[in-house]
């Protein structure tokens, strides 16, 4: 039988920690190699796999692990990457609220892991992007692009990392970048929408664990595309395959597109 591929969780106490604990749990192929959380966090010391929950530097699991995965807050990133880089450790980011510094950091590990950064890592929404920027190409600039978003109350980004990643897929169907297009936020006296502009809006409440709608509108008629996540485990699901199709690769970056082709 092949070696199990080994596996750290990155904020091993969080909501999407413990789901991804548990498919991993229930992965044949998978083994845990530990976890890693905020100091004093009541996780800090547990038993996890064939190691355990640590809580002062992520260098140990990194090297005791074939692979990582992310889901902490951007302000940990850092630390995360130097751990991936310095154990040789393939890693999954699937923590949100990244901004440009974090993708760069992310670009310049990639010269020597392999590393997929992802704001949603469901099949749902990967094909979702796909489709967003299929129609925005096809209608062209008359079509109004709002994405609408709405999650739990413990959610902490806003605008989701998804709805900026289906703002940027809508963006690359119209051969521009989303900084280009992006409005901002709306309150008061806006004055009227600036033609071919794509606008967000954010709804936070309850256990929502993710909803996201691209809404394409034209003079008379409106298309809606919309993604519901009913639970955590369709991201925990895309993580675990994400992780398992990352550790043996080569250096580089990745996305959820190349993992389900
Ligand atoms: N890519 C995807 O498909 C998905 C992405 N996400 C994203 O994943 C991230 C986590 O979400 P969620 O699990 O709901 O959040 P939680 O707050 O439940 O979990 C995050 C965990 O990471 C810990 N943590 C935060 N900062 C650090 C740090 N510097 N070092 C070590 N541990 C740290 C937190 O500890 P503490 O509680 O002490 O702060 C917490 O236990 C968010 O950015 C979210 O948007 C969520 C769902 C799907
Ligand atoms: O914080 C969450 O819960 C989620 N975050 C991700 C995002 O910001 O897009 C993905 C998912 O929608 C759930």
């Amino acid at each position: 039988m092949a070696e199990r591929i080994r596996v750290g969780i990155l904020g091993a106490g969080g909501r999407m920690g413990q789901a991804i604990i548990a498919q991993i749990t229930a992965s044949p192929d998978l083994v845990l190699a530990g976890g890693v959380e905020r100091a004093g966090h009541p996780a800090c010391g547990q038993p996890l796999g064939q190691g355990k929950v640590i809580c002062t530097n992520v260098a140990p699991l990194a090297r005791a692990a074939d692979v990582l995965v992310d889901f902490t807050s951007p302000a940990a990133l850092d630390e995360n990457l130097r751990a991936a880089v310095e154990g040789s450790a393939a890693i999954v980011v699937g923590t949100t609220g990244l901004e440009a510094a974090h993708h760069a950091a992310i670009d310049r590990a990639a010269r020597s892991i392999a590393i997929l950064q992802a704001a949603n890592t469901s099949l749902g929404v990967t094909l979702l992007a796909r489709l967003v920027a299929e129609a925005t190409a096809a209608l062209g600039p008359d079509w109004d692009v709002e994405i609408v978003e709405m999650h739990h109350r413990h959610k902490v980004d806003a605008p989701s990392g998804t709805a900026l990643a289906l703002g940027e897929a809508a963006a690359k169907g119209r051969g521009q970048p989303l900084a280009a297009l992006r409005t901002a936020l709306r309150d008061g006296v806006t004055g009227a929408r600036r033609a071919g502009s794509i606008g967000f809006a954010s709804l936070r409440g309850g256990s929502v664990a993710g909803d996201h709608s691209v809404i394409l509108a034209a003079d008379g008629e409106r298309i809606e595309l919309t993604h519901r996540a009913e639970s955590r485990e369709i991201f925990a699901r895309g993580a675990v395959t994400a992780a398992r199709w990352l550790a043996r690769k080569p250096p580089g970056r990745y996305a959820m597109a190349d993992v389900f082709g």
